[in-house]
């Protein structure tokens, strides 16, 4: 099994995932929170109350399990697509594999993606959320002090399985939108590419960014559900499962409240599946 993919996967992932942190403690707050009109009144209250490093908050675990989560995707992505049609990365723009194919191999990339991402994704929302200034003298303190206390406590306070949380959210929510990914990826290349040559880094870059914002504007949905139900352990609101939040939240905010985070959700997309895809691309493209 080529192991490249992982390890391009893992650091492409990275270089994103720190780019796009702040613009995604912004949709969490925005999706969670009823304290803020909107994206720029919550710029604005974070950067008063908690300085530039409140849109940090949350990212240390992200950036420590994006080495598996993003070489989970690309590496299965890529494998799946070997076993389906015994091209390696190197052969693939001579023999394209079908939309179908690719369609599949994304849905299994992100299925498995999303399995190891669940209580990360869980510390990262909780952790988000906390809306005090770094510690004061006098003030109370947060509930969570860092990464490993919020494990400790969810694990404490709400059982083992409480680390799962949102769980199947999260891979309603990446199954398909993960599939659209790669498909929307390679079809814009292919677009703007002549057959069997490899696509230039601007088509890179900018498959990759639309790839993304097509990607999260249909996750978006069951990315506000998923973040209201991992949010659930720790309000009076419980949920009784997946579609209990959507029916309760549909019945009291409105259709609309589906969209929520997702101008940011887009405009976070854009630069970070951008340098995603290009970092992706060089570096199995000098590895080859
Ligand atoms: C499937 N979903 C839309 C949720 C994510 C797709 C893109 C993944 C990328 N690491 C990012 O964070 O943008």
């Amino acid at each position: 099994m080529p192991v490249e993919e992982f390890v391009a996967g893992w650091i492409s992932g990275a270089l994103g995932l720190v780019l796009g942190h702040p613009f995604d403690t912004v949709k969490v707050r925005l999706q969670t929170q009823t304290a803020y009109r909107g994206i720029v009144d919550c710029v604005v209250k974070t950067y008063r109350h908690e300085s530039l490093l409140g849109f940090f908050k949350g990212m240390s675990f992200p950036i420590a399990s994006i080495a598996v989560v993003n070489s989970v995707l690309f590496g299965v992505y890529s494998n799946t697509l070997l076993a389906l049609t015994a091209t390696s990365y190197q052969d693939r723009r001579a023999q394209p594999p079908s939309y179908t194919q690719v369609f599949i191999a994304g849905c299994t990339g992100g299925f498995l993606q999303a399995c190891c991402l669940s209580p990360f994704d869980l510390v990262k929302v909780r952790l988000q959320n906390q809306t005090e200034p770094r510690a004061q003298l006098g003030s109370p303190p947060p509930r969570y002090r860092g990464p490993v206390h919020c494990v400790a406590s969810i694990f404490r306070e709400e059982g083992p399985r409480g680390l799962f949380r949102g769980a199947w959210a999260l891979m309603l929510r990446d199954t398909p939108s993960l599939g659209l990914y790669f498909v929307t990826y390679e079809w814009l290349c292919r677009q703007s590419t002549p057959d069997g040559q490899n696509p230039s880094s601007a088509t890179v870059l900018v498959a990759g960014g639309f790839a993304g914002i097509a990607s999260w504007m249909i996750a978006t949905p069951l990315d506000v559900v998923k973040s209201r139900v991992q949010m659930a352990g720790l309000k009076q609101r419980e949920y009784r499962g997946v579609l209990d939040c959507m029916v309760s939240s549909a019945r009291q905010e409105g259709l609309g409240v589906f969209c929520r985070g997702l101008t940011i959700n887009s405009a976070r997309a854009f630069p970070v599946n951008a340098v995603t895809f290009l970092t992706y691309e060089y570096l199995l493209h000098s590895w080859g």
